[in-house]
């Protein structure tokens, strides 16, 4: 325990979930009035703000990326936190320490590279049969991660979603919830939905009941049902594009795992073997070239 405490201070020290925001200078939202001033001089200074507006918006993104094709919307199964810790010779707790230093890493490049959602599989509804220790681990870093962080995600302009079922969580934990999902629910930069005690088939039976209900009720009728009520009915329905474009997992394993089961139906897939731990912004740049280089065509049109 104390070899433990002794990593985490010299290699894990905690670190901010987001660095000064380089989008909140007031440069990157300067708006500047459609037509030239009058005046030649003042014509040329707001051109020259302009040029200084365009290219620092450019420089935030790096260059292979395109941003009219950038993905609205990524999704991650952050895996391989406890194969980390194990190759490493270390507690399995270092390794989800070391997976949240990598969400912050994350959510810091999805504000600055102008992604609009990041939704995170913290825990799904399956993680409940690990050792206790390991759930009680968890738990305490998820509390201690929000309430660190709060102050900073409220500052950043990030916005706090929470899906899946969190009446099961710890009564300090839902408490906090509330409060980091209240106080940062009119921030607009980035989204961040974190999935906790998450199952993607539960979402779809309790969108299936809530339907059932209002059909029973007289509300709607069989034949209204479509796809777009069923999103409607979704867990994701508190997102502006609920459908993830990019869906990454790490750790080398090609499936699901109960995540967003009907979001991810036209998502494009990246899999990497790195452990979630390593995943940094080398490989998230590569994941998001992978996805600029696909053909979305949704089962429609021929390429
Ligand atoms: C607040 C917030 C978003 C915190 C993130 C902390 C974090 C990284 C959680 C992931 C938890 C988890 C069950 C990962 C699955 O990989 P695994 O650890 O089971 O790895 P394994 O496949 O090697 O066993």
């Amino acid at each position: 325990m104390a070899l433990a405490l002794q990593f985490q201070q010299i290699f894990l020290s905690p670190t901010r979930f987001c660095s000064q925001s380089k989008s909140t200078n007031p440069l990157f939202s300067l708006k500047l009035p459609p037509t030239p001033s009058i005046h030649p001089l003042a014509f040329a200074l707001n051109a020259a703000i302009s040029n200084i507006n365009a290219s620092a918006e450019e420089a935030l993104l790096p260059a292979p990326l395109r941003r009219e094709l950038m993905p609205n919307h990524v999704a991650v199964i952050m895996d391989g936190n406890r194969r980390w810790a194990k190759m490493r010779g270390l507690p399995v707790a270092l390794g989800y320490e070391a997976g949240f230093r990598a969400v912050g890493n994350l959510i810091e490049l999805c504000g600055d590279w102008g992604i609009r959602i990041l939704t995170l599989y913290a825990f799904s509804s399956d993680n409940w049969f690990r050792p206790k220790v390991e759930v009680d681990f968890l738990m305490g870093l998820f509390e201690r991660g929000l309430k660190n962080e709060l102050e900073h995600f409220a500052r950043a302009g990030i916005r706090i979603s929470i899906i899946g079922d969190s009446s099961k969580l710890p009564k300090s934990l839902q408490n906090l919830i509330d409060k980091v999902v209240k106080t940062t629910k009119e921030n607009s930069r980035l989204h961040v939905v974190v999935a906790v005690n998450y199952s993607g088939q539960h979402d779809v039976v309790q969108a299936c009941q809530s339907i059932a209900q209002k059909v029973k009720d007289g509300i709607i009728e069989p034949k209204d049902i479509s796809s777009f009520l069923v999103e409607q009915e979704l867990q994701t329905n508190c997102i502006d594009f609920p459908c993830p474009d990019l869906l990454i997992r790490t750790s080398g394993e090609l499936r699901l795992s109960n995540f967003l089961l009907w979001q991810l139906a036209y998502a494009e897939l990246f899999f990497t073997h790195s452990h979630w731990p390593d995943f940094g912004e080398a490989e998230f740049l590569e994941a998001l070239c992978s996805f600029q280089q696909r053909q979305r065509r949704y089962g429609t049109q021929s390429s």
